[in-house]
């Protein structure tokens, strides 16, 4: 028999040369290339030999299994004694250190050896790896270190009013931008401002296809405390980089978690790119799925053309257009915007950023070979810069921004750069052991009032009636709530109050804000408002970045504000070490007399009667509502 296997450099040919004429054995020549021979014995088994075989296999393996079995056992007895005599061997050597410095090694000896008891007991090995206990505490004593650009941010000030900074001294602002912030009343950078404006403007230095240098430009990273500008920290620098624009393409892309900051947002594009040929297109579900397309691109000639530069949205439109539009093309992005950075990183598995990359990667059929198309960056080569294609900068903003890469790495930073408010003192690898630290605004007051669930409503209305608290934006936990304390609240009388909620229509939502904004009235929500004198935390909120998020509503853009917070007994210890953890200056008690309710109680009584069936006249209209109509 011949037989050739061709490898790729040598071919080797085999040879069956002897047989053994009763054995299970026979001898194989190998001769590789031309030149080497080797020859190789070879056994095998006839077909029939299987029960004989089979059955001395079972009784070998079970000998060896049980050879290995003792030696297992055996190893086992010996480390353990090792371990009861040398306690050093345990993890946490430096506590055995001092014990015998303290001449105390005998005392530790004994818990050491009462802890193995113990353990042993509760059938955890002591193997590395071998029980979750000694995995948690080797993962304990594993000091993070934060990589470079996290713990060594660019310092953005906190304290707004005094690092105030000249609009005109801010280089690379056109004279045109310069006007219109004037115009506006902004004489003034913020300081996230003054550091993150020239910074984008440096990566458009050179037009929009190459950053500083030749390179890509670096993603940024901002975080800072809320109400400290942050929206116009990236609309001048985008309007500006993009006014010069010849075709009318999206080339940014600004994403955020809901309508009401998608519009905010949209509001301030619109008054800075006002006087240039700059489109801006708002979509977060405001208007019909269809009337958004139209916004978006138009067909003509059987060509698609788009009609938006600058793109605002909320994550969930977005990626209904990128699926459904003809014609709404990534192609060209240069900017994405992720505002509210934590929040959207906390949407991701709706899987938005991965479909905005693909969109903005995508290739047209037949341009898959083309020396233009539009590539995934990868490592840097003559190749890779020739020609130069347009790079895509991520920008994130946010006012509690995760300082854990692992989070961080599922947006695919580029050679990041932080700016932050938090350094120095709070990024050391101590600090960030404990838990993340946050930007509170500097001029806000937080106190928190120790309460009843019964006397919650009645301390509500003291704060509105007898203290005259006005305008305040009331936080609950959920959109039931809101309801029924606005109803509470209105039944009770004497103030004015609005709900809002995600139950209001479009327009309802619209006019609420407004005239809350033009002090007309309190608001009970459970959803973010902007600029208030006080906030009041009627639930408590349970993560920190909603407690920064609602009480950020107020002390904003340098002003002061107040922040209460309703607390059960129950709830006090757990906030304020989360609060204090989260590195707030300092949050105050604040007790209310109770005499100060006894006025209001009778009164409370009555409501919470009228209340009780105003929630089942509603109750009922939305059973009959739920019936179909003849
Ligand atoms: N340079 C400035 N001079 C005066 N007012 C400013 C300036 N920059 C921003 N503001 C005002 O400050 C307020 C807060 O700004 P902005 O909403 O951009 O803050 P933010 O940091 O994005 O807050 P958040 O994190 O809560 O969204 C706004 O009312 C804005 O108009």
């Amino acid at each position: 028999m011949a037989l050739f296997l061709i490898n790729r450099y040598v071919v080797i040919r085999v040879q069956l040369t002897s047989r053994a004429p009763h054995g299970n054995s026979f001898k194989l020549k190998v001769c590789v290339g031309s030149t080497g021979n080797v020859t190789v014995p070879i056994s095998f088994r006839y077909l029939g030999d299987e029960e004989e075989s089979a059955s001395q296999n079972e009784s070998r393996s079970k000998t060896l299994l049980a050879k290995l079995q003792r030696q297992a056992k055996e190893r086992q007895l010996q480390v353990l004694s090792c371990r009861e005599e040398t306690p050093a061997i345990r993890s946490g050597g430096d506590e055995v250190d001092t014990a015998q410095k303290n001449g105390t090694s005998s005392r530790s000896q004994d818990a050491g050896a009462k802890r193995l008891a113990k353990k042993r007991k509760a059938g955890m090995s002591d193997q590395p790896g071998g029980g979750a206990k000694s995995t948690l505490k080797q993962e304990d004593s594993v000091q993070r270190v934060l990589p470079q650009w996290l713990a060594q941010p660019n310092v953005v000030q906190r304290d707004i009013k005094s690092n105030l900074v000249p609009i005109g001294s801010v280089q690379g602002i056109c004279p045109k931008l310069l006007k219109k912030l004037e115009n506006n009343g902004i004489q003034h950078f913020f300081p996230v401002q003054a550091e993150v404006i020239p910074a984008v403007l440096e990566s458009v230095s050179n037009g929009l296809l190459i950053g500083r240098g030749g390179y890509r430009p670096r993603d940024l990273c901002v975080s800072a405390p809320t109400g400290s500008g942050k929206t116009l920290a990236f609309v001048i620098p985008i309007v500006q980089a993009l006014s010069q624009r010849v075709v009318c393409e999206v080339r940014a892309l600004v994403v955020l978690p809901t309508k009401e900051l998608t519009q905010q947002v949209y509001k301030v594009f619109c008054t800075y790119a006002e006087g240039t040929s700059l489109k801006v297109v708002m979509v977060a579900g405001q208007k019909s799925f269809g009337a958004e397309q139209a916004s978006l691109s138009q067909i003509r000639g059987g060509v698609s053309r788009s009609l938006a530069d600058i793109v605002v949205c909320t994550p969930g439109r977005l990626v209904d257009h990128i699926s459904k539009t003809d014609g709404f093309s990534l192609q060209q992005l240069r900017f994405l915007v992720i505002d509210e950075a934590d929040r959207m990183i906390d949407s991701m598995h709706q899987s938005w950023l991965s479909q905005v990359t693909k969109a903005v990667y995508k290739n047209e059929s037949g341009s898959e070979t083309s020396i233009f198309r539009r590539r995934e960056p990868g490592p840097i080569t003559a190749a890779s810069l020739s020609p130069p294609q347009m790079p895509l900068q991520k920008l994130l903003f946010s006012a509690t921004l995760t300082q854990n890469p692992e989070k961080l790495q599922q947006l695919g930073l580029h050679q990041p750069r932080l700016f932050s408010s938090i350094h120095s003192a709070t990024s050391t690898p101590a600090a960030s052991q404990r838990q993340e630290k946050f930007n509170f605004p500097e001029g806000l007051t937080e106190y928190y009032v120790p309460c009843t669930l019964s006397k919650k409503p009645l301390l509500l209305l003291h704060f509105l009636l007898n203290l005259k608290f006005s305008p305040v934006l009331c936080f609950t936990n959920s959109r039931e709530a809101t309801h029924r304390l606005y109803l509470l609240v209105k039944l009770f009388g004497g103030v004015n109050v609005a709900e809002f909620s995600s139950k209001l229509s479009p327009s309802e939502r619209k006019k609420t804000l407004k005239d809350f904004e033009q002090l007309k009235q309190n608001l009970i929500t459970w959803i973010d408002v902007n600029g208030v004198k006080f906030v009041l935390n009627y639930d408590a909120p349970q993560f920190i970045r909603t407690y920064i998020h609602r009480v950020g509503r107020t002390a904003r853009a340098g002003n002061t504000g107040l922040a209460f917070t309703f607390l059960l007994k129950i709830q006090e210890r757990n906030f304020l070490q989360m609060v204090a953890e989260a590195g707030s200056p300092g949050i105050q008690r604040q007790l209310v007399n109770p005499e100060c309710l006894k006025n209001m109680e009778d009164r409370y009584q009555q409501t919470l009667v009228q209340l009780a069936s105003a929630i089942k006249v509603c109750m009922l209209q939305g059973c009959i509502n739920s019936f179909p109509h003849k």
